[in-house]
């Protein structure tokens, strides 16, 4: 071998160790704290980045965190429901759910969305357990209607998630396993019927419940852009006074999410972050590197006045 080649190697060896060193601090601060992360359905693009995603939790597990998987599955019961021919529709960002579509969002979350993240997880040992929202009172939700135009629109069955029971997802963490939640909630005011929540919703809610340190957000955009789709205008750092100002104003895409922010961090949850799911291992690039990726949006504290206001451009998480 030539010097060069073997400087080479070196070289690579070297930097194989420092991004693990790099790792060390996080590491240490995230020991036994519970971190939700939320799946969103337009981040499960690819069979590959799914199997990534399973990878970074199970390692978030080993590594003695306490991960829980929140996830959601809009565009998978959009295509069931059309293979169904069962015409749905959207209504201020919520899916309109009669109870044949209700079937089919329950059938499709439980059955099929989560069964395949359970089973991608506990290919990396017996760790992996799914529940509905429905299983131990984890999710109470009362019907809701919107507001299209200041016009009121009854959604059918579907509701806010206003109680949350975590108790089951404490039992199951504390036998080491990785919840991963289904978000369909039993009704609080009809003890026969379950309702469609909003998955970012319901994460943000199960995330206070938990007090949890981080709530994790993966969709199909880099994060929050100050201008959407402006892409030089990506946030990095977003102060929740700061999200709260932006919240009359954000396209509808984003409000939920941006909404779950507010309200975890509001609740004591210490980050909440967006993150691009498309990007392969974007949980671990999050978690356990000092620049972090997407946007952070955090409590409102010393260390961030005099920054409501101006978009802090990507570089750098805490
Ligand atoms: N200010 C914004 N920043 C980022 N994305 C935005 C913004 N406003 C609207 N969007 C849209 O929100 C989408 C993400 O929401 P959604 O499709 O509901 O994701 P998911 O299925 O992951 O829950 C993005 O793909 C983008 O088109
Ligand atoms: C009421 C309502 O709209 N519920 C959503 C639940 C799934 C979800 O939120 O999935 P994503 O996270 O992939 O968007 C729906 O029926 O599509």
């Amino acid at each position: 071998m030539s010097s060069a080649t073997t400087g080479t190697s070196q070289q690579a060896a070297a930097d194989k160790a420092a991004t693990l060193v790099e790792a060390l601090p996080w590491l240490e601060r995230f020991r036994g704290a519970i971190v939700v992360l939320k799946y969103g359905g337009n981040a499960m693009v690819r069979q590959d980045l799914k199997e990534a995603f399973a990878q970074d939790i199970a390692f978030l597990r080993y590594a003695g965190l306490r991960p829980v998987v929140v996830h959601g599955g809009g565009p998978q019961i959009g295509s069931m429901l059309t293979r169904l021919g069962i015409h749905s529709e959207f209504r201020g960002g919520l899916r309109v759910t009669t109870p044949e579509a209700m079937d089919v969002v329950r059938m499709v979350l439980v059955g099929q969305v989560g069964r395949e993240l359970v089973g991608l997880l506990n290919r990396h040992g017996p760790i992996a357990v799914g529940l509905s929202g429905e299983d131990a009172h984890l999710f109470g939700a009362r019907r809701r209607g919107t507001l299209v135009d200041g016009t009121p629109v009854d959604l059918g069955l579907v509701g806010d998630v206003e109680r949350v029971d975590p108790s089951a997802i404490h039992d199951l963490l504390d036998a080491g396993r990785v919840p991963v939640v289904s978000t369909i909630a039993r009704d609080l005011d009809d003890d026969t019927a379950v309702l469609n929540v909003n998955a970012d919703t319901a994460a943000a809610a199960l995330a206070a419940a938990l007090d949890a340190r981080k709530l994790v957000m993966l969709t199909d955009v880099e994060g929050i852009y100050a201008n959407w789709p402006d892409r030089d205008s990506l946030l990095s750092k977003l102060p929740v006074a700061q999200a709260r100002g932006m919240l009359a104003t954000i396209d509808a895409g984003m409000a939920p999410k941006l909404e779950a922010c507010i309200r975890a961090v509001d609740s004591g949850v210490g980050q909440a972050h967006v993150i691009d799911g498309r990007v392969a291992h974007a949980v671990l690039l999050e978690v356990f590197t000092d620049s972090g990726i997407g946007t952070m949006v955090l409590p409102d504290g010393p260390a961030e006045s005099g920054s409501d206001t101006q978009p802090d451009v990507q570089g750098g998480h805490s």
